[in-house]
């Protein structure tokens, strides 16, 4: 299954665990053959320095999406180059031999979804691309750095899903590290990666970095000027038109997404004025004891917060139920090349029946008390996880043309199974609402007005998680039998909302 890795935790800490069952196999080789044996030994104490941060906090460590990036490249890519080398001495790794057969490892999907998912994260919350490339996160650095031939490989694999506007950096910043990494002598691995760095820069216009690349290309490697002034002179040109990104990322209502991603945007004082916390004893008192601590998100259309209506205890048990079964999201690709940067949702789902355990027949028993509406028509509970850059761009819930016959999902319940370090907020882009995840609340608003129509400005979106691993519980509760708790009114309330319809 594509992307089964990259797109959670979980998934990455089996990579963990091959890339181990590898590293055994490369510290042999070396012992063994001692062919290559300088740059072998960096480049496992590279990896061996990163497995002691990995080991030292996993959780931690794989949550980075700079160190998740990494794992995926050195399986991906790195591990391929040595077995050029170990071709010869393969007697020497039996583990080696059979990787394909009983070793996991990514395929090029993950590492191509993976490097989109740096940049999508560097894009929505504006981060630096030497940041990212030192591990630092919104001013938190998490891991070690990028060397100068990962960002180079980054800047390619963008190349060849077309983003070209992000290219630029990342090859700027390759340049920018390699000039500070590599005053040691130099191999024919980093004259070919310069090789392919003066190429890319020719590619993006950049003619001028790229003249220098290949003078000192050519004064370390003579050899090299006729394939060099082949590419020069093959003059490539800044294509002209750019694919287009998918048209949505360039709407208004996309960036007005992001900003509230970045609580760029929030409401005024004025706008929170009328909003309350308040304690609620539940439908028929039921939880007097104990009420429930609600705060109001939104008067109209009404959203708000019941704090702490899931224990530690019970999130935990609801995310096991859901994690052997977690299969990925379904994506709506408008297709051709490229086409990751268009998965509007990256994450992985499972459905959980009620019925499984008692925390999840209390966790719908809970709800019901909570918003007094009836739950036998839910749909059964939808564990999902984001992984690594993991998003739902905006999105309606509700469907946009019902049948008589057919039912809509009046209202969106969503439980947070965790706490989320960094990013990953549920946004509504039309009412400026950011919420952060917290583990134990439920965020809960209504998709339909009052008179069952759908209300527009309901749209929101998971935005991507930066640091972490997020997860949540959704809960769809149908429009069937409401009538105690969500009247009809004696009109047609749906015009409020009319203006949002289309908006792209
Ligand atoms: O992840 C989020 O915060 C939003 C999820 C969502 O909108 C959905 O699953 O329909
Ligand atoms: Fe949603």
């Amino acid at each position: 299954q594509d992307g089964q890795y990259y797109a959670s935790v979980a998934g990455l800490e089996t990579l963990l665990k091959t890339e181990q069952i590898l590293l055994a196999d490369l510290k042999n080789y070396v012992d063994m053959t001692k062919q290559s044996l300088e740059m072998f030994e960096k480049e496992i104490l590279k990896i061996e320095a990163e497995h002691q941060m990995a080991a030292a906090d996993t959780e931690n460590y794989l949550t980075n999406p700079v160190n998740a990036y990494k794992l995926i490249k050195r399986l991906h890519n790195d591990w391929q180059k040595h077995e050029e080398h170990f071709e010869k001495a393969k007697d020497h790794l039996p583990q080696w031999k059979t990787k394909s057969n009983f070793l996991e490892l990514p395929n090029d999907k993950d590492f191509e979804e993976s490097a989109l998912a740096l940049v999508r994260l560097q894009k929505t919350y504006n981060l630096d691309v030497s940041h990212v490339a030192s591990g630092i996160l919104n001013g938190v650095k998490y891991g070690t750095d990028m060397s100068w031939s990962d960002c180079l490989l980054l800047g390619q694999q963008l190349i060849n899903v077309k983003a070209y506007n992000q290219t630029k950096a990342w090859i700027e910043e390759s340049m920018r590290r390699y000039n500070v990494e590599t005053s040691k002598a130099i191999n024919d691995y980093s004259l070919d990666f310069m090789e392919k760095l003066g190429e890319n820069l020719m590619k993006t216009g950049n003619t001028e970095e790229a003249m220098s690349i290949f003078r000192s290309l050519v004064l370390k490697d003579p050899k090299r000027l006729s394939t060099v002034s082949k590419l020069y002179d093959n003059t490539y040109i800044l294509p002209e038109q750019y694919e287009e990104e998918r048209d949505y990322h360039k709407t208004e209502e996309f960036k007005l997404y992001e900003k509230v991603c970045r609580e760029e945007i929030t409401r005024s004082p004025a706008e929170l004025r009328h909003l309350r916390c308040r304690h609620y004893r539940g439908v028929d008192n039921a939880f007097s004891l104990s009420p429930f601590k609600i705060e109001e998100i939104n008067e109209d259309p009404y959203v708000m917060l019941v704090h702490d209506i899931i224990s530690s205890q019970q999130a935990e048990k609801i995310k096991e139920l859901g994690a052997p079964r977690l299969e990925r999201s379904l994506v709506r690709n408008t297709g051709g090349e490229g086409s990751l940067l268009r998965n509007y949702r990256i994450s992985k789902q499972a459905w959980v029946e009620y019925s499984a355990h008692p925390y999840t027949e209390k966790l719908i028993r809970d709800l019901h008390y909570a918003t007094g509406l009836q739950t036998e028509s839910s749909e059964p509970l939808q564990v999902a996880n984001y992984g690594l850059g993991g998003h739902y761009e905006p999105h309606l819930d509700h469907y946009t043309s019902v049948t008589a016959e057919q039912s809509n999902r009046m209202s969106t319940s969503i439980f947070y199974l965790s706490d989320v370090e960094q990013g990953g907020a549920t946004a509504f882009p039309y009412l400026k609402i950011a919420i952060r995840p917290t583990k134990g609340t439920v965020l809960f608003w209504y998709n339909l007005h009052r008179s069952l129509d759908g209300d527009y400005r309901t749209r929101h979106a998971g935005c991507p998680v930066l640091k972490g691993s997020k997860w949540i519980g959704n809960v769809w509760t149908h429009d069937r039998n409401q009538d105690v708790v969500r009247p009809c009114l004696l009109y047609r309330d749906h015009e409020s909302s009319l203006p949002y319809e289309f908006v792209k």
